[in-house]
């Protein structure tokens, strides 16, 4: 099939390049010119394992990036993978949604033949129904159902293993209301299916209830990990173990191993925004989510924690501090919501003078914070350093050593448990 998609984001590229991967022709549609280049060049305009593979084997060949909206008109179905952040209320900013919408809206004007837009970004219920199709019926002049289709397909998969996850869903939701929008969708999906080492669930429900599968799937997850968190630092207190106590109650199959790491809590570009976008859906129609609140308050504390632990051991005034991770997870030079922001506000609050290191994405954050020192390593970022704030669990870490004998002091602060306690290291962690 010809499937083309608009936007080439974390999501976009990620989806496209998988496509081409099953043989399916694919446009992929993007304002940045340079994301556009690097596509065609057969580069990932992301870092994320495995891409780059696939991109040097598509890019520019079934895979082809433009500027130019008309291209699509030759696809059979659309995914449209835009950002969706939130506004300073909670609430999602559907500007780029919005003019995606209005843009093909003129190509589907022209087009002959039917055509399936499938949105994939995260939406609050009735975004696709209520916001989305009517911008494109408004701007081709055509109706949703008859002569053009809608569908809503949220995404699940997690940045760092975004291939992974892409190609072995646990499940595939379709949100349509009309037959055929579902059987094209199917179709694009069917090689995937195939191929999957699993064997996925296709979940074909309405558009709303698929809109709200995807918050569902996030609020659950990030509560989860808040849960988890409050019963770390419960345990912390009482000097229990909390990875012990995590690992034997996931032995019960209805709490499961998966999202029980205690620590730093959740950042990156969908449990923030995601979580936000909920709550504030949930206030809009005069409900007041507690739970969700609270999920987001304990989530907020803990950097405040790690601080308060630093605190515990050293003044940090006037002294080289080296944060260890920007990203906000290993895998990933995705630094939007990293917990490694309120840790260097804080760290600067004290007056400490930051130094930063991550494998991957010290450029994202150089452009926010361009006045930090940023090491080229782990061991330039330890050397002479009074203190040692681990904030990401890369694997690099855990591996460790000889390196921290190189620190002035070697206090050693753990918001991941990343870092084995061990003679010679002045250890403390959230967790531990
Ligand atoms: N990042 C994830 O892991 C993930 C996972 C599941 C769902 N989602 C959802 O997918 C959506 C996209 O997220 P993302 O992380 O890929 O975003 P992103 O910011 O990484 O990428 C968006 C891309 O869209 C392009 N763009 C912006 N406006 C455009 C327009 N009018 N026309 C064409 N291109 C335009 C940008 O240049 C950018 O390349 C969001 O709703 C997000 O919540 C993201
Ligand atoms: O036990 C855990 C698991 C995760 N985290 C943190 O939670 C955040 C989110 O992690 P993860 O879910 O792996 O990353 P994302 O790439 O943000 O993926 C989430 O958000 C995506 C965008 O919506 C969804 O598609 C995925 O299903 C969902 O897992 C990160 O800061 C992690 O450090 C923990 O603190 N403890």
């Amino acid at each position: 099939m010809h499937v083309s998609v608009v936007g080439s984001g974390y999501i976009g590229t990620t989806i496209a390049a998988w496509f081409a991967e099953l043989g399916h022709t694919v446009t992929n549609v993007d304002i940045d010119e340079d994301v556009v280049a690097a596509v065609n060049d057969g580069e990932a305009p992301i870092h994320e394992p495995g891409l780059d593979e696939l991109m040097a084997a598509y890019g520019g060949d079934t895979l082809v990036a433009t500027t130019d909206y008309d291209e699509v008109a030759d696809s059979d179905v659309t995914f449209l993978a835009l950002p969706t952040p939130s506004n300073d209320d909670g609430s999602i900013d559907l500007s780029a949604m919005k003019a995606a919408a209005r843009s093909l809206g003129e190509v589907i004007a022209e087009k002959d033949g039917d055509h399936l837009v499938v949105v994939k970004s995260t939406v609050i219920p009735g975004t696709t129904a209520e916001t989305i199709a009517p911008i494109i019926e408004d701007a081709s002049g055509k109706t949703v159902g008859e002569d053009f289709r809608i569908a809503m397909n949220p995404e699940f998969l997690r940045e760092g293993f975004a291939l992974d996850d892409f190609k072995d869903p646990d499940k595939i939701v379709i949100g349509a209301e009309d037959e055929r929008a579902v059987e094209t969708l199917n179709r694009v999906y069917e090689p995937l299916v195939e191929a999957a080492a699993g064997d996925p669930a296709i979940v074909e429900t309405g558009i709303r209830e698929a809109e709200m599968i995807k918050y569902a799937n996030n609020a659950f997850l990030a509560t989860k990990v808040s849960l988890i968190n409050e019963l770390g630092n419960i345990c912390k207190e009482y000097g229990v173990d909390a990875y012990e106590v995590a690992d034997a109650i996931a032995l019960d199959h209805r709490i499961d191993e998966h999202f029980l790491r205690s620590g730093l809590g959740w950042g990156g570009s969908c449990f923030p925004k995601d979580v936000a976008a909920i709550r504030a859906a949930a206030r809009e129609r005069e409900y007041d989510p507690v739970l969700l609140d609270a999920t987001v308050e304990v989530n907020d504390r803990q950097p405040e924690r790690l601080l308060d632990l630093l605190d515990d051991h050293t003044d940090v005034a006037g002294e080289r501090v080296a944060v260890m991770g920007l990203a906000f997870k290993p895998g990933t030079d995705d630094i939007r919501y990293t917990r490694a922001v309120p840790v260097i506000e804080g760290l600067l609050e004290r007056d400490a003078e930051v130094v930063a290191y991550d494998p991957v994405a010290t450029e994202n954050m150089r452009e926010q914070y361009p006045d930090l020192t940023y090491a080229d390593s782990a061991a330039e970022a330890l050397e002479g350093a009074s203190a040692a704030l681990f904030v990401t669990d890369w694997d690099e870490f855990g591996a460790l050593d000889a390196e921290f004998e190189a620190m002035a002091d070697p206090v050693v602060i753990d918001g991941r448990r990343i870092v084995e306690p061990r003679d010679g290291i002045e250890y403390d962690g959230l967790t531990w």
